[in-house]
């Protein structure tokens, strides 16, 4: 009889080894909340992600109040823009008593422990549901539409916004927000950048909770997001970002996209943060929802893997209930 030279099940055996050798643990310190904001009264739920809904500022609070109860430590603001509010200079994202800025300052007058990230980018606002400007031949314009995005970000830090996030990917964003942060007096604002975004169609929930897919139509984001198909050019991006001022960086997707995760924090060692977007989260309630997968355990299970994988933090639709799941084991 061959027996194997070493026994890796020995530590497996019994509980208090596996705890004793984990190596990751997902707590509710990980977990950024994206939450959906209407003009509208009370809550409208989206019907691609079952269980998220869009609030209003009023139903917002009462969510706030559950996140920090729960010890959540950020909620992401996206704001849902109505149709005779979006133009093509998409001026109605850095107006002064926008939803956006008046729900950063509810937020922050209620709950001043609270982290608010708000969403730097111009497809709410914009009629053709590009994040970006465009110019007569329909391609969205880098250097102007950064000058939009500084005059966005700026009205959200004014409104007490603690992070700003541009979720654009316009070249040279980051330098140019960072320095107008700077001359504004802005000093704490802090930026998280989407660095490397993918044009990923799972982001399709998404632009139904916001509105921007009726608008964008069979248009896509090809010439400002990045090609699935790349990993060096994410570090190219990453690296730009953080040269230019960036706090955090970010890689969405998150689940596909765990191999750039890995290698953004082996390579820069920064705060990296991963989004599991409106897709993934759609897949893994519409399996549970059919009973073909147990949604506790796999929403759990693919939060862990983000930070194994070595994100510092996951933006997820999950996050209020997994805070709560991890509060009960
Ligand atoms: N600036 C747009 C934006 N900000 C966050 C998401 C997607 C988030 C998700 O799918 O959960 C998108 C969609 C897009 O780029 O079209
Ligand atoms: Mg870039």
């Amino acid at each position: 009889m061959a027996y194997p030279d070493t026994r890796p099940r020995r530590m497996r055996r019994d509980a208090f080894s596996r705890r004793l050798m984990r190596e990751t643990v997902l707590t509710a310190d990980d977990l950024i909340y994206p939450v959906f904001v209407h003009e509208s009264d009370g809550r409208a739920p989206v019907a691609s992600m079952p269980g998220v809904e869009r609030l209003s500022i009023d139903e917002l609070l009462r969510v706030a109040e559950a996140a920090s109860e729960l010890r959540i430590p950020a909620l992401a603001l996206f704001p849902v823009t109505a149709p005779e509010a979006k133009s093509l200079d998409a001026a109605a994202a850095w107006y002064e008593g926008g939803l956006a800025q008046r729900a950063v300052r509810a937020l922050k007058s209620r709950f001043p422990e609270l982290g608010v990230i708000t969403d730097v980018a111009l497809d709410p606002y914009t009629a053709h549901g590009q994040d970006g400007l465009l110019d007569d031949t329909g391609y969205v314009v880098n250097d102007a539409t950064v000058d939009a995005l500084v005059k966005q970000a700026l009205s959200h830090a004014a409104a007490g916004a603690d992070v700003v996030a541009p979720s654009d990917m316009m070249d040279g964003r980051i330098g140019a927000i960072r320095l107008a942060l700077e001359e504004a007096g802005f000093v704490h604002t802090r930026i998280l950048a989407y660095a490397a975004k993918y044009a990923s169609a799972f982001y399709g929930p998404f632009r139904d909770a916001v509105g921007s897919a009726a608008a964008l139509g069979k248009a896509d984001k090809t010439t400002y997001q990045m090609d699935p198909a790349n990993s060096d050019e994410a570090l190219r991006e990453v690296a730009l970002d953080l040269d230019e001022g960036a706090d955090m960086v970010m890689v969405k997707p998150g689940l596909p996209y765990l191999d750039i995760v890995r290698r953004v924090k082996d390579t820069f060692g920064v705060p990296t943060f991963a989004y599991q977007v409106s897709g993934e989260y759609a897949m893994l309630k519409a399996a549970a929802a059919n009973g073909w997968l147990d949604e506790r355990a796999c929403a759990l299970e693919a939060l862990l893997a983000f930070k194994r994988a070595g994100a510092d933090g996951v933006l997820s639709y999950f996050a209020l209930d997994a805070a709560r799941w991890l509060r009960a084991s």
